[in-house]
């Protein structure tokens, strides 16, 4: 059960900063948030002080205050659109591998040790501590085959507070003997007993929602991939899955596949993309696939440090946002060697500068552009739009505050560095300070985490 949740009413002063549209970042000093009982903001001040909010609000005036000073920020909390959590003991573990034995190799006997319920308690307790002290509020994640280890994850969450959809792995075939669903009928019936769980602990869905979740067409048979479909349209379910990752992956395809007019039409025959899908990856779609993508409605999730990292390629994110598709961001650990969205962004600019040195400068991704992806973009990917992504009245408080390191005019840290890696000399602007922080900071740079405005992480430096 979610922890008692007794918010108290709470206005945020400080400097605010979120994306107003793809290009956009909107940068507001000396702003305020009013945040009601129930996570929700109730009003946005700009250029304003506590006194004249008191005045306009009178009904404020008993509110909690949190004072953001200095050279800090509140940001809206990241997306994280598709990450495993059963692989976060391996991250940084990938070697020279690419997709196809990197999963023989590291993944399917991490994933299978998941049988195993307290090994679970203790990866997916810490895993969730860490995407938190990351600053990502909701995350997709891809659990294990196991029913009862799936279960814990939503368990986690939900105590923890952090927004997520969780997923009850699904392969039944080209998967060892050791770690597979054995058939069709017991793949849907363990995914159904997931959902039901799931929806029992959080019947409104507030924080935690199932998601079904076929690993990728080669570890599903044409006719599992067609009973999840189903599935996921009698239960109105969310749907995950990975697709056009890598080369040697599409080849496989073709041959698991043969009557199929692409991997993109796998997964379409079998009902799959819907509006509530998210794509992981797309690396190598082609101009046909991207279409009846974008016509079913179903989005992207964009992971490119794990798309370096396993040397899938790089994405033409681009050409997926000229042409209208929804794009958000996914740390895809342990393809992915980092929990942080914050990373993600960097890899996603650097990524799209590759991209750039081909396809000419208009591929590049701005600082702004990958805050749109890890924020709006992501919101948009799992279907919260409405609720999160930014600071509008009638969206839920789910932020992140972020404070920079001071120097000091003649100060000197005597090597004492735990504010972080970023300096802040005093002179720039709220956008130089942003930029450095997207450039150079990390997890020691966000000292709370709010959840529907719940407390959900916390460090030191949080009102010191
Ligand atoms: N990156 C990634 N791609 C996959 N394709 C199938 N399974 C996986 C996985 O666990 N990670
Ligand atoms: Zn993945």
């Amino acid at each position: 059960m979610a922890a008692s949740s007794s918010i108290p009413k709470t206005i945020y002063l400080g400097t605010f900063v979120h994306c107003v549209s793809l290009s956009d970042l909107e940068i507001g000093e000396n702003g305020a948030i009013g945040v009601d009982e129930n996570g929700i903001i109730r009003f946005v001040e700009k250029d304003t002080e506590l006194g004249h909010v008191h005045e306009k609000h009178p009904d404020w005036n008993n509110a909690e205050v949190i004072h953001l000073k200095g050279n800090g920020f509140y940001f809206p909390g990241f997306i994280d659109t598709h990450t495993h959590a059963p692989q976060h003991p391996n991250t940084g573990l990938f070697g020279k591998t690419t997709l196809l034995d990197w999963l023989d190799t590291y993944t399917f006997p991490m994933e299978a040790s998941f049988s195993d319920l307290s090994r679970a308690q203790t990866i997916y307790s810490n895993f969730v501590s860490r995407t938190l002290s990351h600053g990502t509020t909701t995350c997709a994640y891809y659990a294990t085959v196991h029913v009862p280890a799936t279960n814990l994850l939503a368990d986690i969450c939900l105590q923890r507070g952090q927004r997520a959809l969780v997923g009850r792995v699904c392969m039944n075939t080209m998967s060892p003997e050791y770690y597979r669903d054995q058939s069709i009928d017991s793949a849907i019936a363990d995914s159904k007993a997931s959902i039901d769980y799931i929806r029992s602990i959080d019947p409104t869905g507030d924080i935690v929602k199932p998601i079904v979740t076929p690993r990728f067409a080669p570890s599903c048979t044409s006719d599992c991939l067609s009973a999840l479909g189903q599935l996921a349209k009698e239960t109105e379910a969310h749907i995950q899955t990975h697709i056009s990752e890598n080369k040697n992956e599409n080849a496989l395809v073709k041959e698991l596949f043969p009557d199929s007019k692409s991997y993109t039409d796998v997964y379409d025959t079998a009902g799959l993309l819907t509006p509530k899908t998210i794509l992981a990856h797309g690396v190598h779609l082609s101009q046909e696939e991207r279409q009846v993508i974008k016509d079913r409605g179903a989005k992207i999730s964009h992971c490119p440090a794990s798309n370096t990292a396993i040397t899938s390629g790089c994405a033409p994110i681009r050409e997926f946002l000229d042409m209208g598709l929804t794009v958000g961001l996914g740390t895809d650990v342990s393809g992915g060697f980092s929990p942080s969205i914050l990373e993600e962004c960097r890899q996603a600019i650097w990524t799209s500068r590759f991209r750039a040195m081909h396809d000419g400068d208009e591929a590049k991704l701005s600082t702004q552009e990958a805050l749109y992806l890890a924020t709006r973009g992501g919101a948009a990917v799992v279907g919260m739009e409405d609720r999160v992504g930014g600071f509008e009245v009638g969206k839920e408080w789910d932020a992140q505050m972020i404070r920079l390191g001071e120097v000091k005019e003649g100060g000197d840290r005597e090597g004492r560095f735990d504010d972080g890696p970023v300096d802040v000399f005093g002179w720039e602007s709220a956008e130089d300070r942003v930029n450095k922080w997207v450039y150079s900071g990390d997890d020691r740079n966000c000292v709370a985490v709010w959840v529907k405005g719940r407390l959900v992480h916390r460090t030191a430096r949080f009102r010191d």
